[in-house]
């Protein structure tokens, strides 16, 4: 929770986002809610599907249209509803306020121009005034500063030129050059090798320990989490289930899903031969999403309300959420016991 005076840089509230399907109306994310300070770092977890990117799509207003819309919710950055953002207004935020970088660099590249147009547009848009000899200094020392080398060359060349980690750099280089205030991260790392990542991560790092910038980082890697991440959010099927900052959630997981998953990270003790630990059962399809606990069906904790009634977030412990009836329940047994 916010420990400063005035509004926190980012305040997630009740998001619901709705896509068009030949099943109807579906929602992907649904009453999605979390916060962001300044140079904290906030990861973002879950399954495949559960609404990671489309959670950080919509923090950019950049979901796909016209199949997709933001049905319900707030996206408060500094204490203003980015939702009521004019087009021209969501513009200035992007790029210069706040920045998204790709698992696919070519995502954010343009394949027909070169590095140096590129960077260069970037800063034409946020600052108009800056003249071209300007813009070429900024453009290499940006470069420079996300680790490529011999940038004036790497400025001459097309996206496709270039390895899979330099693309990262660029792309990295892009998102940053305006010095936003926050950086959305979806899985930055995934199409790179061990040590590619280990360098990419500590770029971002660096930088937000010079600006003060915050991050947040979604991945499925919860290693990653753990190494990098202040505060996490875990998502199952478009629903935040657990937040809590990371030594808590890695130490005292409260929810059944998120003890799971935990279970689910190989060891460095576990040897080849031994199967991992899955979850069984699937995550429920959005056009049937059942009206209790999306998980109830995978749970071995469910109690019979976890059927028909939707679980709210609840405070399990200080700066410690999640959505499960257990906590109730184990409130009553703590009362009980008194
Ligand atoms: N263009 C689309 N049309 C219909 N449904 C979509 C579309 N894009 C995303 N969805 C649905 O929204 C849900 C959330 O998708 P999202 O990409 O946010 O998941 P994710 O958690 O980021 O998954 P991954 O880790 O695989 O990237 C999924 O069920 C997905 O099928």
């Amino acid at each position: 929770m916010n420990q400063k005076d005035g509004p926190p840089l980012l305040a997630v509230k009740h998001l619901g986002v709705a896509f068009q399907t030949d099943q109807g109306q579906v929602l992907a994310v649904d009453d999605v809610s979390f916060e962001l300070e300044s140079g904290q770092v906030l990861g973002i977890a879950g399954e495949s599907g559960c609404g990671k990117s489309v959670t950080a799509l919509s923090l950019m207003r950049l979901l796909p249209q016209p199949v997709s819309k933001i049905t319900e919710g707030e996206i408060l950055f500094k204490g203003q509803n980015l939702l009521d953002f004019s087009i021209g207004a969501m513009r200035k935020i992007r790029g210069k306020k706040i920045s998204m970088i790709f698992q696919e660099p070519m995502t954010a590249l343009n394949p027909v121009h070169t590095v140096g147009r590129q960077i260069a547009e970037s800063y034409s848009l946020h600052f108009p005034d800056m003249g071209e000899k300007e813009k070429n200094t900024a453009s290499l020392q940006m470069l420079a500063k996300v680790g490529i080398p011999d940038a004036r060359q790497v400025m001459k060349k097309y996206p496709h030129q270039l390895s899979g980690g330099m693309r990262q750099r660029v792309m990295i280089g892009m998102a940053l050059a305006c010095e936003p205030d926050i950086l959305i991260a979806d899985e930055p790392t995934t199409a790179l090798d061990v040590t590619v990542q280990a360098q990419i991560m500590d770029l971002i790092f660096q930088f937000r320990d010079t600006t003060g910038m915050a991050v947040i980082l979604i991945t499925h890697d919860l290693g990653l989490i753990a190494e990098n991440c202040d505060r996490v959010v875990i998502m199952y099927a478009g629903t935040v289930s657990e937040s809590a900052s990371v030594t808590t959630l890695f130490h005292h997981p409260f929810h059944p899903y998120t003890k799971k998953l935990l279970q689910s990270i190989p060891s460095r003790a576990q040897t080849a031969k031994e199967p991992l630990p899955t979850i069984p059962g699937n995550v429920p399809v959005l056009s049937k999403m059942p009206v209790g606990c999306r998980f109830a069906k995978r749970c071995e904790h469910a109690l019979p309300q976890c059927e028909n009634q939707r679980p709210r977030m609840m405070s399990v412990s200080s700066g410690h959420f999640a959505a499960c009836h257990l906590v109730y329940d184990c409130e009553k047994k703590l009362n009980f016991d008194k």
